[in-house]
């Protein structure tokens, strides 16, 4: 199959480095389990998935046949009772797995008009056999004309249309005739079913630099692709299908990808259990330093997250004048006010706490710039989450903060939203949210968790899990605290950085969702138990 030609000239090499297969290239990520469903491919990675599977003896026709089959069955399901199908083919492979199955829809008798946009005798390969195939079970290719290819009259069919004009092999904006073509199909408000990706969409990041197919479902194979799972990709997507095509778990884990969906499968454990006999001491203890007076509700959620995320204490640390604001609003959390530096350098010594969060409702002085970077100087194994303001206050001043994370000797979690993301990574903000945070990461030496409906956890090693869990209600005020919160409760227990990240945002997404419309962070407080029993019981 002549793959690498429409490729971009990607095959084998992955964006940001050479794939996997000895040397190195995602150490730390253990692909032999189940974590190798979870697998993100760049369009780069799937083409040498599939150069491998093809010099193991699998031929290219055989798996644009899968795929077209897998795209045939799609659309047989899809269709309405009598409902004609169009097939829009392009000039690759994308529209090889077309022409395949508009020949099986053909033989199942289903009505099928094909149209290829671009010169039928400019397809090659593996392409034009399957394009062979379709004239061959009596079918015609005519032409895309984009002004007239979908009728307005209203009385005439409504087809469904399979667009399997451009994939992973998409190497520029569309425009010209692609173009006009991808516009009709939206204006049209046909329901679409696309093969791989809507057509113009970027697999690797989920972007568009110019039209884009908005298609009702997508059909892809092997595993899904970033630009599945990232916005606006997913959305553009509809219902995203995953069809097996051959392509063998070990191949896979063999290129080591870099990127995982989020999620309980893809951590390669469980989140921390109690044992038996454990006590509250034994499940570690977060500090949470509180902003001032008027600003104090912020750090009370992240406290009461930390505790519910199984932290087996958790201690406010503020200022005197703050503490009258705080002790009435809590229960289980204590407070530690604070009279003067030697207080909070008492603090900062004491052993017992695991791990510290800051910045929710911290003001931007130089006070809490002081007290980030002690919390960021603090002894080795003192998990950190930085949140918000911690960010916010190096905004004009960002190498203090990065040369100072860059010196742990364990990542801290930085929670930014992109506003703050903004402000402390400019340079990496302008990139697609996947290379955004991997930037970030790098640069800070910590996990960066790139907040948003597709929200992103990196590793400054570049590994990175996109997070798709997260109902658009948890875009509310306090949300993040509780995010960053539920980060420290399970650094307190032991859990590595990234991982921590990891599941604090696809447990934060499972409680949004149980807490369901019209909630507030406090809602999420409640949901958060709720949500742990859910993944407990699997
Ligand atoms: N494992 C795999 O890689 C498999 C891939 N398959 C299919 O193959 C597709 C990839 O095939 P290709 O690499 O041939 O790529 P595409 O079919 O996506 O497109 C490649 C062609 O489009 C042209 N092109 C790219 N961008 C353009 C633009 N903006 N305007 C006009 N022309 C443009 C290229 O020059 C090339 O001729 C996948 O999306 C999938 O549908 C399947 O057959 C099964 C297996
Ligand atoms: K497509």
């Amino acid at each position: 199959m002549d793959r690498d030609k429409g490729s971009g000239g990607g095959a084998g090499k992955a964006a940001g480095g050479s794939f996997g297969g000895g040397s190195g290239g995602g150490a730390g990520w253990d692909w032999s389990g189940e974590q190798a469903a979870t697998a993100l491919l760049t369009p780069a990675e799937m083409a040498e998935a599939d150069r491998r599977t093809m010099a193991a003896g699998v031929s290219g026709h055989e798996l644009m046949r899968r795929a077209g089959a897998a795209v045939a069955r799609a659309a047989a399901v899809m269709r309405s009772a009598g409902q004609p199908v169009l097939v829009l083919c392009g000039p690759g492979n994308n529209g090889g797995d077309g022409y395949v199955a508009a020949t099986l829809l053909k033989h199942w008798g289903i009505p099928v008009t094909l149209l290829c946009l671009g010169q039928p005798d400019q397809v090659r390969g593996d392409a034009a056999e399957a394009a062979a195939g379709w004239r061959a079970a009596g079918g015609t290719i005519a032409l895309l004309d984009p002004v007239s290819f979908i009728a307005n009259d209203r009385n005439a069919p409504r087809p469904l249309v399979v667009d399997a004009l451009f994939g992973a092999g998409l190497s520029r904006p569309l425009d010209g005739a692609a173009a006009a073509a991808v516009d009709r199909i939206n204006a049209s408000a046909l329901p679409v079913l696309a093969v791989d990706v809507p057509s113009g969409l970027e697999g690797a990041t989920g972007r568009a630099a110019g039209p884009v197919v908005r298609a009702t479902r997508t059909v892809t194979f092997a595993r899904l692709k970033p630009g599945h799972v990232l916005l606006p990709g997913r959305d553009l997507c509809g219902e995203t299908l995953l069809c097996d095509i051959g392509i063998g778990n070990e191949t896979i884990s063999d290129l080591q990808p870099k990127a995982r969906l989020n999620g309980p499968a893809a951590w390669g454990r469980g989140l921390p259990q109690p044992a038996r006999d454990t006590h509250k001491y034994a499940r570690g203890a977060v500090l949470a330093v509180s902003g001032p007076y008027h600003a104090t509700g912020a750090i009370r959620l992240a406290a009461e997250a930390a505790l519910r995320a199984g932290a087996g204490l958790v201690s406010i640390a503020c200022a005197p004048a703050a503490t009258a604001a705080l002790v009435p609003h809590l229960t289980a959390v204590m407070v530690r006010p604070l009279r003067d530096g030697a207080a909070w350098a008492d603090l900062l010594a004491e052993p017992r706490f695991a791990a510290a969060v800051i910045g929710p409702g911290a003001g931007l002085g130089e006070g809490v710039r002081h007290q980030v970077l002690d919390l960021v100087a603090a002894p080795a194994g003192r998990g950190l989450v930085l949140d918000a303001d911690a960010l916010s206050a190096f905004a004009g001043d960002r190498e203090r903060l990065l040369g100072a994370l860059r010196q742990r000797s364990s990542p801290a979690i930085l929670t930014p939203h992109a506003g703050e993301f903004r402000r402390l990574f400019p340079q990496a903000a302008a990139l697609d949210r996947l290379a955004a945070a991997r930037a970030a990461a790098r640069e800070a030496g910590a996990v960066v968790v790139l907040k948003g409906s597709d929200t992103v956890i990196a590793a400054p090693d570049g590994r990175a899990f996109v997070n798709a869990n997260a109902p658009a209600a948890l875009a509310t005020a306090g949300s993040g605290d509780v995010l960053a919160g539920l980060a420290a409760g399970l650094l307190a227990q032991a859990v590595a950085p990234f991982e921590a990240a990891a599941m604090a945002v696809h447990v934060h997404g499972a409680a949004g969702a149980l807490a369901g419309a019209g909630m507030t962070a406090e809602d999420l407080l409640p949901a958060v138990p709720r949500a742990l029993a859910r993944l407990a019981a699997g």
